[in-house]
């Protein structure tokens, strides 16, 4: 099925993908439909099963694996995550512009796929304010915190890799990264709208 080009957001932990997404699909309400990874952490406060991921044990995630389930997994902090193959045809079934939130190793896997999504790195202005709004977030553990940050300098340096994204977007000024993010997906944006009419 030829539907709208999906498009995989990556970048360091605290960044702001989901933030810059939840915007996103707010404001193009049936444009945009969020693909639900698996994972095995543990739920925050707020977030909700099936919607934020399928929150799964790590038997349940190897099952997935070995049943071929998933177009790509990765270990994270000490946790596994991995996008299923029906988390992406549940949202292109529907016509709607697929956006996955994934790591690194998860980019590099899926450029092994035929899925041919535009590839967003969000990344932060610096390690000392990423490493202050992860604080200010008040999601993560010292321990879990030290692990996203080490995980965020190898991240900000394979970013750097000429031809890994189709665009860096540094998330300084919140509006601006986000008006940034709407003009490179307006051109699939407009198609779904008018496929609509
Ligand atoms: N490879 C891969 N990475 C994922 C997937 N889902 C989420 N991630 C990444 O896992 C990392 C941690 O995500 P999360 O625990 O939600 O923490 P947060 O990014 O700090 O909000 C982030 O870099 C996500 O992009 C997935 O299905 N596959
Ligand atoms: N441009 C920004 N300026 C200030 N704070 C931001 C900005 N973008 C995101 N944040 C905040 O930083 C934290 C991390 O953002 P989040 O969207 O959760 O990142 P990610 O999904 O990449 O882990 C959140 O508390 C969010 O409100």
């Amino acid at each position: 099925m030829s539907g709208p080009r999906p498009v995989v957001l990556s970048g360091p932990s605290g960044a702001g993908k989901s933030t810059l997404l939840k915007r996103l699909m707010k404001e193009y309400e049936g444009v945009f439909g969020f693909s639900v990874s698996h994972t095995t952490r543990n739920p925050r406060p707020g977030e909700e099963d099936g919607k934020d991921y399928h929150f799964v044990t790590r038997e349940k995630m190897q099952e997935a694996i070995d049943n071929n389930e998933l177009i790509e997994n990765a270990e994270f902090s000490g946790n596994m995550y991995g996008t299923s193959k029906s988390s992406i045809e549940d949202v292109q079934a529907q016509n709607l512009i697929c956006i996955l939130d994934v790591d690194i190793q998860g980019v590099r896997n899926i450029k092994e796929t035929d899925l041919n999504p535009i590839y967003i790195s969000i990344q932060p202005p610096s390690m000392e304010i990423l490493e202050q709004r992860l604080r200010d977030r008040k999601t993560e553990t010292e321990e879990s915190l030290q692990k996203r940050l080490e995980a965020a300098r190898i991240d900000m340096e394979l970013s750097k890799e000429e031809g890994v994204f189709d665009l860096v977007i540094i998330n300084d000024d919140l509006d601006e990264a986000y008006e940034k993010l709407k003009s490179v997906l307006i051109e699939e944006i407009q198609k779904v709208q008018d496929a609509k009419k």
